[in-house]
């Protein structure tokens, strides 16, 4: 298993292999059942690309009040549980008492991306993000903690898993594009991506 590091994000390449891809993902679908996706609106009045939604405490989302956390789907359900597999990637990875209270689930069609941001709505910025991906490939970028400047670009494969924790944690990042038809994990193509954060 290899560790490339990239601008403080340290990034497992292949720590799920396909066995373990699939069984994250049927854990995945059974939160989407009770948790079905939703397309988040920015505060903007823009329709995101991506699909949303979560599992834990809380999940993230954004409509016209704002970016932020909340303890129901926007259907009035309180969200399912993080499944034990993929707590355990963060247990794996992070080796942390403390858990996280948010696996945001996010889904990219083939045509979806995602802005450059930072992961901002947490209280403690010392605990890190950790990001699972599954399916298509995606072209991640990684800045700094200050918006423009130089990024670095490096294609996520199926079964990575992106640590962005320490210095790194307020690094700007974003999804340029998903490379169609690049994994067949998911039949009817495209990605979702995992994030677990601590909340509170
Ligand atoms: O899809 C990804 O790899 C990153 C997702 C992300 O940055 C986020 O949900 O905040
Ligand atoms: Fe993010």
């Amino acid at each position: 298993m290899t560790i490339l590091r990239l601008r403080g994000f340290e990034i497992h390449k292949g720590l799920l292999d396909p066995a373990g891809q699939r069984a994250v993902l049927d854990d995945v679908r059974a939160v989407v059942k009770s948790a079905p996706f939703f397309r988040p609106v920015t505060p903007g009045g823009q329709k995101m690309s991506v699909r949303m939604t979560s599992a834990g405490k809380y999940g993230w989302m954004t409509d016209s009040k704002g970016y932020r956390y909340a303890e129901a789907h926007p259907d009035g359900q309180v969200w399912p549980a993080i499944p034990d597999r993929i707590m355990a990637i963060w247990d794996q990875l992070t080796g942390l008492e403390r858990k996280p209270e948010c696996c945001l689930i996010n889904y990219y069609a083939v045509d979806a991306k995602m802005g450059m941001h930072q992961d901002r709505d947490e209280a403690d910025f010392r605990w890190p993000v950790v990001s699972v991906s599954l399916g298509d490939e995606a072209l991640f970028r990684i800045g700094g903690q200050k918006r423009g400047g130089k990024t670095d670009s490096v294609w996520l494969q199926s079964g990575d898993v992106v640590v962005m924790g320490g210095e790194a944690r307020l690094n700007h990042h974003g999804v340029d594009r998903i490379r169609a038809g690049s994994s067949k994990l998911l039949p009817k193509g495209g990605r979702i991506n995992l994030t677990m954060r601590v909340v509170d």
